[in-house]
């Protein structure tokens, strides 16, 4: 048996003891991540694991709520609800599209940007061709991102890729069209953003000649919700055993013969091999404690990528009394304040619902967490008011937000790069400590932000724990120990 220790003291050395671990591996989080690197490990044979989730449900960010007014309640994403990029004819398709359709998930597809109206302070007003421009201006940036990636130029902020592509907005209607093609997507804004990421991790998903899957977006409106996607997957093959619900980890330690876990009700479990697919935002705020504590490499590298928060905020009306098209956008004097709005009471949608979703993203939410429903609520309702002044407005008869950034589970939704996350802190952020692995969709290259992400990091790092199963040694990628830039400074 090899050597493992019990669960150290906060801050104490990991010390090692001779006894059987209690599993072979620990998944610590049960995302998709964490789901499908258990099932990887089930089709190499390696069955004894535990999925150890604190939440009452596997799913992680795949998560629902039943919103609405008694007897017109329904299921909405409060998480992910995209499928960005499909397959196109016999291309690499998108695993999650491929889940959904073998658990015969209900979506349609999305037409965010062609089914657009625009608005500003004095309600309606058409600048679509000031968004296609916006639209267009990405493009370009992407395009200058690809030939900076291969002269090996250094990363700059997507604001000094803008630049670079003579796209500068100024008018409030050019702020809003810039938000709705990039903060959008990325929950930042250009200048906390990478100009070469940002401009990668679209072309990946959605520009096949790239290898990507194909320019479809797909949403769920599964009344089971899109959750039900990874869950279905996951009762194939999983136990009751190899789960635990409703337990949250406190304390992880680690070395080069076992990891050993605390749970917040001191319960102690021991493996070989472990696998932690907590989000960077959760192993930012130091919602876990780690002993030893992690190395300086670890440090830089968990706190040099940035945890963004995107926020929908679900409100139901007793009937629609806006647009017609999936979403509007709303150029408001301050940037990022209550620009985007989807419509769910839609054909092909969820017709009849009375439902509209307001997004907010990156510091803006941060703002909105901190303030009550009640204020929220009264700000979202004046900007209707002012996208619609001569509609009277009736109260909202259903009102709805995740706080996901103060979230101790979360701390935010998905990761994004800003211009100083180089690609040694990628490696740094993924290499394993000792026999404890890290996986998720930040340490995704490619993918970063996407349930798809998640899905291939969860399965390579289960590929890597089998190989080191089966060969008896370590494989892993080392990491680099001190980051350096591709020139020093010539200060
Ligand atoms: C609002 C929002 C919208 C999004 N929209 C989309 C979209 O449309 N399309 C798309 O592709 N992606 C989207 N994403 C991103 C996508 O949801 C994520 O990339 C993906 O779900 C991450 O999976 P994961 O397994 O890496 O992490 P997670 O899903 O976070 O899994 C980690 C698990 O660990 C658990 N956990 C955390 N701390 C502890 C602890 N101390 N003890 C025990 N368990 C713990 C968590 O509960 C969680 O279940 C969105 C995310 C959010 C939040």
């Amino acid at each position: 048996a090899p050597d493992i220790s019990g669960a150290p003291a906060p801050g104490e050395s990991f010390t090692l003891q001779s006894h059987a671990p209690d599993t072979q591996v620990l998944i610590l989080g049960g995302g998709v991540a964490g789901i499908i690197a258990a099932r990887k490990l089930a089709a190499e044979g390696i069955t004894n694991f535990l999925i150890v989730e604190a939440r009452d449900e596997l799913g992680g960010r795949m998560r629902s709520a039943t919103f609405g007014a008694p007897k017109r309640q329904l299921t909405v994403e409060v998480g992910a609800n995209w499928i960005h990029g499909t397959q196109e004819h016999d291309g690499p398709a998108n695993p999650m599209f491929e889940l959904a359709l073998k658990h015969n998930i209900k979506t349609t597809e999305s037409h965010l940007h062609t089914s657009i109206t625009t608005y500003d302070a004095n309600g309606a007003v058409d600048y679509l061709d000031l968004v296609h421009d916006a639209m267009d201006a990405y493009t370009q940036l992407t395009i200058v991102a690809g030939a900076r990636l291969s002269e090996n130029l250094v990363d700059l902020t997507a604001r000094a890729g803008y630049a670079l592509v003579g796209q500068k907005p100024k008018t409030l209607h050019e702020m809003a069209s810039e938000y709705y093609s990039f903060d959008y997507t990325y929950a930042q804004t250009p200048e906390q953003s990478s100009f070469l990421a940002s401009a990668w991790n679209s072309n990946f998903t959605y520009e096949v000649d790239q290898g990507g899957f194909s320019d479809e977006d797909l949403l769920s409106i599964d009344q089971r919700g899109i959750k039900y996607l990874i869950q279905a997957e996951a009762a194939e093959f999983l136990k009751q055993s190899q789960v635990r619900l409703q337990a949250t980890v406190a304390t992880i330690g680690y070395s080069d013969s076992g990891v050993s876990v605390t749970l917040t009700d001191g319960t102690k479990l021991t493996a070989q091999y472990a696998i932690c697919t907590f989000s960077v935002g959760v192993l930012q705020n130091d919602d876990v404690q780690f002993s030893p504590p992690l190395p300086e490499w670890k440090v830089e590298a968990i706190h040099s990528l940035t945890m963004a928060t995107y926020t929908k905020i679900f409100i139901q009306f007793p009937q629609k009394f806006w647009f017609d098209t999936e979403v509007a956008l709303y150029a408001d004097r301050e940037r990022g304040r209550y620009p985007l709005w989807m419509s769910l009471d839609l054909d092909g949608f969820m017709p009849g619902s009375g439902v509209i979703v307001a997004t907010v993203t990156g510091d803006f939410s941060k703002r909105i967490e901190a303030m009550t429903d009640a204020r929220v609520q009264s700000e979202v309702m004046g900007v209707l008011q002012t996208m619609f002044p001569r509609v009277s407005i009736p109260e909202p008869t259903a009102f709805f937000f995740q706080r996901w950034f103060s979230d101790p589970l979360y701390r935010g939704s998905y990761s994004t790069w800003p211009a100083s996350f180089i690609p040694q802190h990628l490696i740094n952020l993924g290499a394993s400590l000792g026999n404890l692995w890290f996986a998720g969709e930040a340490t995704s290259e490619k993918y970063f932000g996407y349930l798809h992400g998640a899905y291939f990091e969860g399965e390579a790092a289960a590929s890597q724990i089998v190989q080191c199963i089966k060969d008896q040694q370590r494989h892993p990628q080392p990491p680099i120990l001190y980051a350096q830039n591709t020139y020093p400074y010539n200060l």
